[in-house]
């Protein structure tokens, strides 16, 4: 008796690589579509008549000019559901692309500013984060930022009114305007997040020199250096950062958008990468600046033409770098899960 021929399966959806993402905004996921409906719901008025028009002012000529859109942008989030809800798309849109674990920076003084409270912020973004692991299977932290153009009086003030909230952060950040604002001018509220116990990350070598990355190791202590992209103009900087392991959270897509390279195709990634940096890929403000990290790896792989054994080590150094300190077991299952990922071919 014939037996009959199985059907041909269709090929699986290749999935996508497992990865940690260490360089994320929250509110730069806010996409259009989620700031108008909360502009209705808060009855807040944008300057833009639908989300073509507001897309359409995402044109940057330098980071600046994206800070004043995205801190009028917030405008929207008032409540802490408008934050719950703003996570959630994210997290969901995040294991889309692969993501497992993600440490998410937060601007408490952009939000305190506007009159909302730190813990409508801090209890929002909790809401989502206690059901990541559930609802999208990512593991997160929390990072909470201070805004460098803002004083150092403003970040200590900051991380005071952050002390009943501390059980759901695990480190401090810094970002906003970089240049003219080098880290030495937080040494103190660094130290005090050191002394409670928290981790340390700045972003630095953005717009700003080198100098202000050995500053942010020197002085503030960190352990990660968010972005780090000017680091290649010192040699010797260089050599530490290799020598003593230190990450760079690289955003690619974001380097472009806001004029730090000419094209994608002049990104540094390769040479740091050849250098021994322990480089990772992200996203930074990914509502603005062209995709999630899988769109960040997608783009650096079309263009960049990088092999599967450096994609491999990009996802492997961002599980390496994260604050998963607390929970090897689940740094090594996702490890794990880095080293058994089928590239289909590609
Ligand atoms: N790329 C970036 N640099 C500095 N501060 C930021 N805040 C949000 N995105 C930022
Ligand atoms: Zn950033």
């Amino acid at each position: 008796m014939d037996h009959p021929q199985p059907h041909p399966q269709p090929r699986p959806q290749s999935r996508p690589l497992p990865k940690a993402e260490l360089h994320l905004h929250i509110e730069g996921t806010l996409e259009p579509e989620l700031a108008f409906a909360l502009a209705a719901r808060n009855g807040v008025e944008l300057p833009y008549r639908d989300t073509e028009e507001l897309r359409a002012a995402y044109r940057f000529s330098d980071l600046q000019s994206f800070l004043d859109l995205y801190y009028g942008l917030m405008a929207v989030l008032r409540t802490a559901e408008d934050f719950t809800e703003l996570a959630d798309a994210y997290l969901a849109r995040a294991a889309a692309q692969g993501v497992r674990h993600a440490e998410i920076f937060f601007d408490p003084q952009a939000h305190t500013a506007r009159g909302v409270p730190l813990g409508t912020v801090v209890e929002g973004l909790g809401a989502a984060l206690d059901r990541s692991e559930e609802r999208h299977g990512v593991s997160t932290r929390l990072i909470m930022c201070f805004l460098r153009d803002e004083s150092a009086e403003s970040a200590l003030a900051t991380l005071e009114a952050a002390r009943p909230y501390l059980d759901r952060i695990t480190g401090v950040g810094l970002d906003s305007a970089e240049v003219g604002h080098p880290p030495a001018k937080f040494r103190e509220v660094y130290e005090a997040a050191a002394a409670l116990g928290l981790r340390r990350v700045a972003h630095a070598g953005e717009e700003g020199p080198a100098a202000y990355v050995r500053e942010a190791l020197d002085v503030l202590g960190v352990e990660r250096i968010d972005h780090g992209l000017r680091s290649m103009e010192d040699p010797e900087l260089v050599s530490r950062l290799v020598r003593d392991r230190v990450p760079l959270t690289l955003c690619p897509l974001s380097n472009v958008r806001l004029r730090a390279v000419d094209t994608l195709a002049d990104h540094p990634l390769p040479s740091m990468l050849a250098a021994g940096l322990v480089v990772t890929v992200n996203s930074d403000d990914p509502a603005y600046f062209g995709g999630y990290v899988g769109d960040n790896f997608d783009a650096v792989r079309a263009t960049l033409g990088l092999s599967p054994d450096q994609l491999r080590l990009l996802a492997r150094n961002s599980f390496e770098a994260s604050f998963l300190d607390d929970d090897e077991p689940r740094r090594a299952r996702y490890l794990a899960e880095v080293e058994a990922h089928d590239f289909d071919g590609a």
